[in-house]
């Protein structure tokens, strides 16, 4: 048991993060790998409903990769990806939307307004709040850089942030689904960690956390000696282009590199199946998962 006087020394730890953040907007990504039992999701959700409850601004981006991939292998489909992103075809586009916005979207509104907030579902079809583009991916062979077509899969053109921050204005917290809309009206899935850091540039938020199933990103993430707590763009980059960073991690530091680079002041990746660690890395002064950073700073000597 906690003796009383630990349990106050918590909340006065938090003391000067709840001063330092109030008013402020974070941009959560919820990752699919992140949500794999029930126990772990409701940690999640009333994290999310602490942190606007105590005056901060939560806009919720979530994902859902592991339940399209299993949607469509019951339909016969196997998944491929290419730098992170799922290749998408007329009808994988059509489940992936059908399992983003009808389950996951609607499911994690559900459980927001359950337990105490005001959450509200919007896909990038609702006002038109995702344009998108055909992303063309780039792939190296033998040296050189190809771009290839990997079917109905969107880079974001423009996001209507008006519509978001009329939710977050009148107290609600947004969720929202990675699906964009052409303007020729084509469906485009777009992969959540690219809206999430779009998002998070475009609101001006002081910070995007993405939730994912690992500690933070490793050297080798074979080998979970080589876990790293700060990582500079300029060193996130030469990872990627090394191949030490690579799938799924991909698109996540690319949208820290974004936010970034949009003025959102911290990014990091934390692990979402550790119980409150989005608490743990916004009120603590722990270290928790990692940090992406501009530039890192050196101590000499
Ligand atoms: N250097 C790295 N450090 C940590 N994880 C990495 C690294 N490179 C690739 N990964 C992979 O990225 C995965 C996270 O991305 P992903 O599976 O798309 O998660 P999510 O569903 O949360 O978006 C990890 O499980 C890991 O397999
Ligand atoms: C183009 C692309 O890759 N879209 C993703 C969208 C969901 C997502 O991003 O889910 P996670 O965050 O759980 O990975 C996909 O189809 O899996």
């Amino acid at each position: 048991m906690i003796k009383s006087v630990e349990k106050a020394a918590v909340l006065i730890e938090a003391l000067p993060y709840l001063q330092k953040f109030a008013g402020s907007t974070v941009v959560i990504k919820y990752g699919g790998n992140a949500m794999l039992n029930d126990e772990l999701k409701k940690n999640v959700i009333q994290d999310i409903i602490f942190l606007k409850y105590v005056g901060i601004r939560p806009v919720v981006v979530h994902g859902g990769g592991p339940e399209i991939t299993a949607m469509l292998e019951k339909l016969g489909k196997k998944s491929e990806f290419v730098r992170g992103l799922r290749v998408s075809d007329a009808e994988t586009v059509e489940i992936a939307e059908m399992v983003l916005v009808g389950k996951i979207n609607s499911e994690i509104v559900k459980l927001l307004n359950f337990y105490g907030a005001k959450a509200v579902g919007i896909s990038g079809k609702d006002a038109d709040f995702i344009l998108a583009v055909k992303h063309l991916a780039k792939v190296q062979e033998d040296g050189v850089t190809k771009e290839v077509d990997i079917g109905f899969v969107g880079d974001i053109l423009r996001l209507n942030t008006a519509l978001v921050e009329n939710l977050l204005d009148k107290g609600y917290i947004p969720v929202i689904a990675p699906i964009g809309v052409g303007k020729d009206g084509a469906t485009y899935n777009i992969n959540a960690d690219y809206v999430a850091g779009e998002i998070a540039a475009a609101l001006g938020a002081e910070k995007l956390a993405l939730l994912t199933d690992v500690e933070g990103i490793y050297r080798d993430y074979q080998d979970k000696s080589t876990f790293i707590s700060t990582l500079s763009l300029a060193e996130a980059q030469v990872m990627i282009k090394d191949g030490s960073i690579e799938g799924g991690m991909i698109p996540k530091v690319e949208a820290c590199i974004k936010a970034l680079a949009g003025g959102v002041a911290k990014t990091h990746i934390i692990d979402g199946r550790q119980p409150h660690s989005l608490l743990l890395e916004v009120f603590t002064s722990e270290g928790i998962g990692t940090e992406v950073v501009k530039y890192r700073r050196y101590i000499s000597g």
